[in-house]
């Protein structure tokens, strides 16, 4: 019989050291914020170790090249965290795609409608503790140091984006509610990716912990791949593996670069 932890928390067996394939046949998808970042009071208060950016670039060599972010940040704001790294990567859910390192960048969806981000922006206005985050194809309502004001925040923001942004579509996650293109979410922005040098023929592994990462775990697993899911998640997930924060996640990164 199933007790009570099991059904609380999904069991999922610890990340491998090394997954197998790794380097020649693996490509490895990187969420930021809550998988390689900690998570921080408000978007621009994040940091990362100079070790992890170390890391990361030595991954990269291993790996032919087969490493990306995929993120709901902007890209401006992958490139700035990253600095000095211009790594591939999926922004804004997959609106801003970046297939080689400092390559050309490819927009795949329109900003949503000025009338949206400026009733968003008097909603926040009016109410202390949230705040907006305009990425462009994305806006976000972040709702942190507020958590009392999640149901009235996604009540309203649906309500909005039905009304004003039919090309555009609700993403949750943690503490923020998104607006983005419909259509775009890190899943398709893998199989995206996966289509074209480094990454195709090799088997994509995703480290992610929000719920915009499931898309990209399940289409992960499509190609035979596997995923992690970072935090201690009770909810359902397509991710094999698990991790317990994001300080594990920069010390398996930095012990693959090596591995
Ligand atoms: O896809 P990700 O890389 O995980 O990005 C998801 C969102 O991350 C950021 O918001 C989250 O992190 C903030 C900093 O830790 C935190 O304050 C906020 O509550 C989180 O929701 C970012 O601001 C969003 O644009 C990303 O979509």
């Amino acid at each position: 019989m199933a007790n009570a932890a099991n059904k609380r928390l999904p069991l999922r067996a610890p990340l491998p050291a090394k997954p197998e394939g790794f380097p020649d046949r693996i490509a490895l998808f990187l969420d930021l914020d809550g998988t390689v970042l900690d998570l921080a009071a408000s978007p621009g208060a994040v940091s990362i170790p100079q070790e992890t950016i170390v890391a990361i670039a030595r991954l990269v060599s291993r790996l032919g090249g087969a490493l990306a972010v995929i993120t709901g940040r902007s890209l401006a704001d992958v490139d700035h965290i990253l600095a000095p790294l211009r790594l591939p990567a999926a922004a804004l859910h997959g609106a801003e795609l970046r297939r080689r390192g400092g390559g050309r960048v490819e927009d795949g969806g329109s900003p949503p409608p000025q009338r949206l981000t400026a009733a968003l922006g008097a909603f926040v206005d009016a109410r202390p503790g949230l705040a907006l985050e305009d990425k462009g194809a994305s806006v976000a309502v972040h709702y942190r140091s507020t958590p009392e004001r999640e149901g009235e925040v996604r009540e309203r923001v649906a309500g909005l984006v039905a009304q004003l942004a039919p090309a555009h579509e609700l993403q949750p996650g943690k503490m923020v509610v998104e607006v983005r293109p419909r259509g775009c979410d890190k899943g398709s922005a893998l199989v995206t990716l996966m289509a074209d040098a480094p990454f195709a023929g090799r088997i994509p592994f995703v480290l992610g912990d929000d719920l915009t990462d499931e898309f990209a775990f399940e289409a992960a697993a499509a190609y035979g791949g596997a995923a992690a899911l970072v935090g201690a998640v009770s909810r359902p997930s397509a991710a094999i593996y698990e991790l317990p924060d994001p300080a594990a996640v920069r010390d398996w990164l930095a012990a693959l670069a090596d591995a």
